[in-house]
């Protein structure tokens, strides 16, 4: 079966990345791991602990089917390279087990930036998740990113494909209905004391309370 990992700094987790997960689990037919960064190379700094993170995400997934948390990333140290990551999870599932990674479209426009991003698709099928009101656009990534889409068009693989290769796939998946959370907003509200709980499942948001994070 095919097993899709999902990194993020997850800085905390919110409805808008759960419903991302589910998305992947039910059009993939696939097992999701969540990825929380332990430093993720792009951002300047994250606003807790990689531990605390990764144990919030633990509570989010809880009894969610073919939902998990996959924490290798916590036990390194340095940037949180993905090529990295997919080169240890290669390293114990083995040559021919199907693999993806999957990000948000706006990463997919800076997909170039990472370390050794074009090993990526020798290790893992690339997914892109996108809004429900955008296509991927061409034409952007055509100006910004034109290795990426060089990349990426040669490697177009309808969803049920990649459960039939271990790697090298690139495949887009939309979202049933627009999410409108972000990790920044959520931290903001936390810190002005504006409703913010609907965001978070509700074992997340006693968690946060209980540690009094973000404020
Ligand atoms: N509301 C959302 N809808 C769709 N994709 C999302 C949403 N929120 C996050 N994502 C995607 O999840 C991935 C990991 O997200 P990340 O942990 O950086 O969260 P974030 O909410 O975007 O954080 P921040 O606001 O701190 O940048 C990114 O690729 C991003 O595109
Ligand atoms: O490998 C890289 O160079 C790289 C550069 C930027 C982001 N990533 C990964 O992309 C995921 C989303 O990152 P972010 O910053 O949007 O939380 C997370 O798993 C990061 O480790 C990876």
């Amino acid at each position: 079966m095919l097993r899709v990992y999902y990194g993020g700094s997850f800085d905390p987790v919110h409805n808008g990345h759960l419903a991302v997960a589910r998305a992947a689990r039910d059009g993939l037919q696939a097992e999701v791991w969540l990825v929380p960064a332990a430093d993720p190379p792009h951002k300047a700094k994250t606003h807790a602990p990689a531990a605390v993170r990764a144990e919030l995400l633990a509570l989010a997934v809880a009894g969610e089917p073919s939902l998990h948390v996959e924490r290798c990333e916590l036990q390194r140290s340095g940037p949180s390279y993905t090529v990295d990551t997919l080169t240890a999870l290669r390293a114990d599932l083995g040559a021919q087990a199907p693999l993806a990674w999957l990000v948000g479209s706006d990463a997919l426009l800076q997909l170039h930036t990472w370390h050794r991003w074009q090993s990526l698709f020798a290790l893992a099928h690339v997914v892109v998740v996108q809004r429900p009101d955008a296509t991927l656009d061409a034409a952007r990534l055509r100006q910004q990113a034109p290795a990426v889409l060089a990349e990426i068009s040669q490697r177009w693989l309808p969803p049920d494909a990649l459960q039939d290769s271990p790697a090298g796939g690139f495949c887009l998946l939309t979202l049933p209905t627009l999410r409108p959370e972000s990790s920044t907003e959520l931290r903001r509200r936390i810190a002005a004391g504006e409703p913010w709980r609907d965001w978070v499942p509700e074992a997340v948001a006693d968690r946060i309370e209980a540690l009094k994070l973000y404020r």
